[in-house]
């Protein structure tokens, strides 16, 4: 676990700590978030500084010229980051974020044998929205709110096909590819 009020203080040690477990790394799922908060400078850095660091990290124990193995690194986004989210304007500005670097990391390692996907499920089921989801049950746009294994199936589309750069957004109605990989400047 990171110290809530900094996340990527404590990334380089738990990084550390892998390594001389394992020996190297595979896979890195950049899953940690919170939802909105007053304190937008926190929520910046657990949701978007935090993947940047995580992602920089896993990337310098995988890279291939570095005597690494290649890997993996799953940033999970949201549909958030896809789309305008009036109701959660900082957050959404963060999962923009995510998306935004995985699509662009991605391209930029793929030489040294990473690949970087992103994820990004529409509202699903889980503590993030405790206390809130009678509040957006009743939002109109929402047909139904997902259960947590359909985005954990979706996961398992993303890391099976393994396109690098790809960004799949997961709605109530099935997982859909938003971008893969090639788009105008
Ligand atoms: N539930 C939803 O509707 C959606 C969630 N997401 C994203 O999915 C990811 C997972 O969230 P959920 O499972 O939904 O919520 P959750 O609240 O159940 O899980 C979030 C996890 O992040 C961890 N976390 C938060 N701050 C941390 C910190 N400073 N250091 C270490 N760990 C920390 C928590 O301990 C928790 O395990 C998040 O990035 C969230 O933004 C994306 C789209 C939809
Ligand atoms: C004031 C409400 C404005 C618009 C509501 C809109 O009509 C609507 O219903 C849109 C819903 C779309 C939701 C899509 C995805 C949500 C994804 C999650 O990542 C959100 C998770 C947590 C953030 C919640 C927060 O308060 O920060």
């Amino acid at each position: 676990m990171f110290p809530s009020h900094d996340p990527t203080l404590f990334l380089s040690g738990a990084f550390q700590s892998v390594i001389k477990i394992y020996g190297h790394y595979d896979l890195l799922v950049n899953n940690a978030g919170i939802g909105s908060t007053p304190d937008y400078e926190h929520l910046l850095r657990i949701n978007l500084s935090a993947v940047i660091e995580g992602t920089l990290s896993a990337m310098s124990h995988m890279r291939k010229d570095k005597g690494g193995r290649g890997g993996l690194i799953v940033n999970i986004a949201s549909t958030t980051g896809l789309a305008p989210a009036p109701f959660a304007p900082v957050y959404a500005a963060s999962k923009h974020g995510v998306v935004g670097f995985s699509r662009s990391f991605g391209p930029a390692v793929e030489p040294l044998g990473v690949k970087v996907l992103c994820l990004c499920p529409s509202f699903a089921n889980t503590e993030i929205h405790l206390g809130r989801l009678k509040y957006v049950e009743k939002w109109e746009t929402i047909d139904r709110i997902m259960e947590v294994s359909e985005v954990a199936s979706a996961f398992a589309k993303l890391v099976d096909e393994e396109v690098n750069g790809s960004v799949l957004g997961v709605y109530h109605d099935g997982a859909e590819y938003q971008f893969r990989r090639k788009a105008r400047l």
